[in-house]
């Protein structure tokens, strides 16, 4: 059980590099939290604070209320599993597993009872007595999560767990963490990654990094569907959401926005009369586009179609100022590279931006 608070935490290297600044986040018990963001925007930085890799320069870090800021690692009762497993490779995966808790001076009855119970967790029974170089990748990364597991840690923290290993490994691990997870309902875990399937499936809540510091921070779902940002919208989902230019001609109920180049797209964002007139961007994600013959929003020559199995890709040129669209219909549709596509989006999945900022959010 741990709730962790986070105060206006901030990072600066060298009494100079500002690499993180008033970072609030509020992280309750049986959470699994997922820090996303571009390279660099200090995702390692901030679970390293947490871990008490890294010294705290501002803010402070409290774990069930209890300020941790300058208390040793081996304190905080949290576990980190990094992205290489560095197993000792001359000991078995018993021995390697049960060398922390050894240090610490367990009895073997404690020791062996912790072992019992990871191993199982972790469906790691059958490997217990082979060295690591007997292993795959992915039961290597098993038992790096197995020697966190036998400390019973009040909070995981996780460094691209993943990142080693090859792509149907990842897959099958991914799914292993999700279910360990749920085995252990009341431990908190954060994570970090690039890859946004893992972010998406494994986040109970996401925390997205921009400029040094919380761009949003919501479930999966609420990213995806109620992005604050032109960043978080064009971060989270992939192919990036689509945004082109227009201005809102018509309020209430129903906003209407004209694109620049032709075309109209109807939404339902709540605006008001002051909105008229308003240079917007319009967010549309490529999986909301469809086909439409007669009333279409994008019209467009299809340069290059990606057909991956159950849908396709097509990239084209929007309108008259040649903005560049994705859009992925479901099917195969290598006919239509070169032919000219008219397609619409649902009104109620239309997003739109001002100046970078949703107009649900101003
Ligand atoms: N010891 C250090 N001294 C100075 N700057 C550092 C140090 N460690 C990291 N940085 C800088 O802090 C910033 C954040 O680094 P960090 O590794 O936390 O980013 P990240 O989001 O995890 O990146 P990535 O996604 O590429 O792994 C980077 O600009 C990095 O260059």
């Amino acid at each position: 059980m741990a709730d962790l608070k986070l105060t206006d935490v901030g990072k600066t290297y060298g009494g100079s590099v500002e690499v993180l600044k008033n970072i609030n986040l509020d992280i309750k018990t049986g959470e699994l939290i997922v820090f996303v963001g571009p390279s660099g925007c200090g995702k390692s930085t901030l679970l390293r604070m947490i871990a008490g890799l890294e010294k705290i320069t501002a803010g402070t870090l409290e774990i069930d209320g209890q300020r941790m800021n300058d208390v040793p690692p081996s304190q905080r009762g949290i576990a980190m599993v990094f992205q290489s497993y560095a197993l000792y490779p001359h000991m078995t995966v018993r021995d390697n597993m049960s060398f922390a808790l050894k240090i610490a001076k367990k009895s073997p009855q404690e020791i062996d009872a912790a072992i019992t119970k990871a191993a199982r967790i972790l469906q790691l029974e059958p490997y217990l007595d082979r060295l690591p170089k007997a292993l795959s990748g992915g039961q290597r990364q098993r038992v790096a999560i197995g020697r966190s597991i036998v400390r019973d840690p009040k909070v995981y923290l996780f460094d691209e767990p993943l990142s080693n290993l090859d792509a149907a490994l990842r897959v099958a691990t991914r799914i292993e963490i999700a279910q360990l997870k749920e085995q252990m309902p009341d431990s908190t875990m954060i994570y970090v990654t690039h890859d946004q399937v893992e972010a998406m499936t494994l986040a109970s809540r996401i925390v997205v990094l921009a400029n040094k510091g919380v761009a949003q921070v919501g479930s999966p779902l609420e990213l995806y569907e109620r992005p604050n940002s032109e960043f978080v919208a064009q971060f989270i989902g992939s192919p990036s959401m689509n945004l082109l230019p227009g201005e809102i001609t018509g309020t209430g109920q129903r906003t209407t926005v004209a694109l620049e180049g032709g075309g109209t797209a109807l939404s339902d964002v709540p605006t008001n009369a002051a909105d008229m007139g308003l240079k917007v961007n319009v967010g549309v994600r490529p999986e909301d586009m469809v086909e439409a013959a007669d009333a279409y929003v994008f019209e467009g020559t299809v340069n290059i179609t990606e057909a991956l199995g159950e849908v396709t890709l097509l990239y084209f040129e929007a309108q008259a100022d040649a903005h560049p669209v994705i859009a992925k219909l479901p099917g195969i549709h290598k006919e239509l590279r070169r032919k000219t596509v008219r397609l619409t989006a649902d009104p109620a999945k239309v997003h739109i931006f001002n100046e970078g900022v949703s107009l649900l959010y101003r």
